[in-house]
């Protein structure tokens, strides 16, 4: 978007035992960019995702995530952070508002109302904040764990294989959302497998 780049990172490594998962990576993304990572099944994305973020030192490799030094400054960049799994799960009996006040406590969230308010209005949510999530379509259901992963104002968002088993007006729907808040300033790293 301003052509500011949240990451940047050069020969980045990971051996597990005497095997090297990650050889000699670089990768740069710029801020509001929609990176997709695509590879067979165990090629090494999840592990050189979770360097980036601070999950998993790295063997070797150097530089910035969001500003932060990979190596040094891990604990800055994993608060900024958020990840939207293939299977998200919610209290089926509780709104979606009591859903996401529920996760701003998880994550210690300062200002717990407006947080609520602002991930509801971010994701078109607010009008339905009093529907219980059980009675959400797959759709609806996926727009909830999408405002569940911005309630901490994370600046990279990491997704899991985000629409696999999502009907085509639903994936449409969550791509067009997904292209606002890159529009908005978030980064986007979506993970693939190639599958087959
Ligand atoms: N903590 C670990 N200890 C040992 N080996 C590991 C560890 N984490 C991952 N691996 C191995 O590293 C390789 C790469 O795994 P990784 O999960 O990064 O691949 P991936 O591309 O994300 O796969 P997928 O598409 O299935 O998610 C795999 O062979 C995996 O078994």
């Amino acid at each position: 978007m301003n052509g500011e780049l949240a990451i940047d990172v050069r020969g980045m490594t990971k051996r597990f035992g005497d095997r090297t998962v990650v050889n000699d990576i670089a990768l740069q993304v710029r801020t509001g960019e929609i990176y997709g990572f695509l590879g067979p099944n165990g090629s090494g994305k999840t592990t050189f995702i979770r360097m980036l973020c601070g999950l998993l030192r790295a063997d070797a490799g150097s530089g910035t995530c969001l500003g932060h030094d990979v190596i040094t400054e891990s604990e800055i960049i994993k608060r900024q952070v958020g990840y939207m799994t293939q299977r998200f799960s919610f209290w089926e009996d509780l709104s979606i508002a009591e859903n996401l006040d529920f996760v701003a406590r998880m994550y210690d969230v300062k200002n717990r109302r407006e947080a609520v308010q602002r991930s509801l209005e971010q994701l078109g949510l607010a009008g339905r904040q009093k529907q219980l999530a059980g009675e959400l379509s797959g759709g609806w259901k996926q727009r909830l764990a999408l405002a569940a992963c911005l309630i901490h104002q994370p600046k990279l968002l990491l997704l899991d294989e985000p629409t696999a088993g999502v009907d085509p007006k639903a994936r449409r729907d969550f791509w067009e959302q997904i292209h606002i808040l890159a529009g908005e300033g978030l980064t986007f790293l979506i993970h693939h497998a190639l599958h087959g």
